[in-house]
């Protein structure tokens, strides 16, 4: 893998997609509760993927909003490494939920233009790591996992105090020039591994991390 390069597949449905992803060397799978979402899972099919997944794999509950209730019902029945906040979760919210869960928090946060970055200041004081990526186009269905890339050049050069992740519509083709000019060393990454909206493809997966190997 390029330099110590660490790489989250997310929306995994199941365990021939977890494999690919494990096998290839993904530092984080995620699982989606997301009702509206192809991608979205079960808690209880959640609960015997995560089973099978290898110790030092992180397994990531992405939510969006959640109440406790929710987020009760999955960790209560899911093993899980970290929780993924894709929503509009204010920092105190962020950090509610951090203190109620004990588990590490990555907040999701869109980028569009320059004035989005400001909001990457804010979480990055209360969250333990940070996604940036692609704000959603405001007639998109989803929040987040719409395969759009932003102007990287927004972040060329730009650190913060805590671990982040790259994402939004990276694919084998343009991942070495992401890295390049964001210097990002973590990336998170859904559509490009698809064959169709929620179905993972083992063979894309696999692609994917063999062009990360080769930055
Ligand atoms: O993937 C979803 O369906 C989803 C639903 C609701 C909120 C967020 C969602 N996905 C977020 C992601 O998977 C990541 O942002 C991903 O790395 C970027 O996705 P993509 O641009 O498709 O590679």
């Amino acid at each position: 893998m390029a330099t110590d390069m660490r790489v989250k597949i997310c929306g995994l449905r199941d365990a021939a997609a977890i494999d690919a992803a494990v096998q290839a060397g993904a530092a984080y799978i995620g699982f989606v509760f997301f009702e509206k979402s192809p991608r979205h899972i079960s808690v209880a099919d959640a609960a015997k993927l995560a089973a099978g997944v290898p110790a030092g794999v992180a397994k990531v509950a992405l939510v969006v909003n959640p109440d406790d209730a929710l987020l009760d019902r999955i960790l209560d029945t899911v093993p899980l490494d970290m929780i993924q906040l894709h929503g509009s979760e204010a920092p105190a919210r962020v950090a509610e939920i951090k203190a109620r869960y004990g588990l590490p928090v990555m907040k999701a946060v869109g980028v569009a233009g320059p004035d989005d970055l400001v909001l990457i200041d804010s979480y990055a004081a209360v969250a333990d790591q940070i996604l940036v990526d692609t704000k959603p186009p405001k007639d998109a269905k989803l929040p987040g996992g719409n395969g759009a890339r932003f102007d990287w050049t927004l972040i060329a050069g730009r650190r913060w105090p805590v671990p982040w992740m790259l994402a939004g519509g990276l694919d084998p083709v343009n991942v070495a020039e992401a890295v390049a000019v964001t210097g990002a060393q973590q990336l998170d990454l859904s559509s490009a591994v698809e064959s169709a909206p929620g179905v993972k493809d083992p063979k894309l997966i696999a692609a994917f991390m063999a062009a990360v190997r080769d930055i």
